[in-house]
């Protein structure tokens, strides 16, 4: 009955079939853009109090009701680093799958990866970064190990066909280092791509970028990886997120991840806000008329459902917006 009234409300409201508006004043733009739902996985690893694995699977099969494409279900690293994902094959076996949506999840080394396969994992991602001494404090290793431990990833995974994402974390910036130079994004995202990984998502750990940070790192990227296999990956620290993943839009690229209700936050990267969340993402896509094929009143119930499991307000300002109507 509150769902009913819900849907009737965001009906009148304009927000269950927004209008496409003329995209002439902001560039070229994808037609179509891939949602890579990180909430399940970036969005509750940081979570202190253990979420219930249930919750978790009901999370997941919300939102795959609310028609994500991509949904990153969890990560198989170590429990000592990160507890709140010890539970990562119990959630993998739990889920439903439903067809023409992925479930990737993170290995960040060939342990995590074959746990990973074990639990049923058809496709997996690997850490890479921008920064030696983010890899260190997030995976233990320098950074040519961390290409060591991929390689090794990517070889076990092309043995069994199993696509495999690459990140690259701190490419506008990192808690450790401070500037990060362009050119050292060019060079490990070429270097991940060029290993095997089928589309490197670009992550702005600690959301210090601005737009035109975001510009030179994309023009630097985008000579050494084609535009086709890139995404990006906003947190919404400063509250840039929306603004840098749109400059990403306009030079091209068409993947972009973001995080229900805004959830997350890197164990690793002290003070990082969660990502752009995906209802804003949603929000702004389909007012510029772009294509993704999510629900948006599906992806607010899963919100909501996810927000009043942690006892918290959701970050997404389209949810708070609607919650209010
Ligand atoms: C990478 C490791 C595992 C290395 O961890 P380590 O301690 O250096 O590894 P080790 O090989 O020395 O092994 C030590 C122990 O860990 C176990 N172990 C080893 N590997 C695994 C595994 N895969 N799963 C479960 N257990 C594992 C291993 O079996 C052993 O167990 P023990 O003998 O002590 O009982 C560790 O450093 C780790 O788990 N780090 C956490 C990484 C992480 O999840 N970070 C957050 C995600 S990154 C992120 O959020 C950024 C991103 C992607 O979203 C993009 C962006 O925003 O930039």
């Amino acid at each position: 009955m509150a769902t009913a009234r819900k849907a009737m409300r965001l009906r009148l409201a304009g927000l269950e079939s927004l209008r496409a508006v003329s995209t002439s004043t902001v560039g070229t733009l994808p037609k179509r853009v891939k949602i890579v739902e990180v909430g399940p996985r970036d969005g509750l690893q940081n979570e202190k109090d253990i979420i219930p694995t249930p919750v978790k699977i009901k999370l997941i099969d919300m939102l795959s009701e609310a028609g994500l494409p991509v949904i990153e279900a969890t990560s198989f690293v170590s429990p000592k680093w990160v507890p709140q994902l010890a539970d990562a094959a119990e959630v993998l076996k739990g889920i439903q799958r439903f067809p023409g949506i992925n479930y990737p999840v993170l290995t960040p080394n060939l342990k995590g990866f074959q746990d990973a396969v074990a639990a049923g994992a058809k496709e997996v991602a690997v850490l890479g970064a921008a920064s030696e001494l983010f890899t260190k404090k997030n995976i233990n290793c320098s950074l040519d190990e961390s290409f060591q431990r991929s390689d090794e990833v990517l070889k076990a995974a092309q043995a069994r066909s199993i696509p495999v994402r690459g990140y690259v974390s701190c490419v506008l910036g990192c808690p450790y280092q401070g500037k990060i130079s362009p050119a050292k994004v060019a060079e490990v995202a070429k270097k991940l791509y060029s290993m095997g990984c089928y589309e490197i998502s670009l992550g702005d750990t600690i959301g210090v970028g601005t737009p035109g940070v975001m510009k030179d790192m994309l023009s630097a990227v985008m000579h050494e990886v084609p535009v086709t296999a890139l995404a990006v990956h906003c947190h919404d620290t400063y509250g840039q997120a929306l603004a840098n993943t749109l400059m990403a839009l306009q030079m091209g690229v068409s993947v972009v991840d973001s995080s229900v209700a805004g959830l997350g936050g890197c164990p690793y990267a002290q003070g990082a806000s969660g990502n752009l969340a995906t209802e804003d993402l949603l929000y702004m896509l389909a007012g510029l008329g772009i294509h993704t094929g999510v629900n948006l009143q599906k992806l607010l119930e899963a919100g909501t459902f996810i927000s009043k499991a942690l006892n918290r307000k959701t970050s997404s300002k389209v949810a708070q917006a609607t919650s209010k109507l």
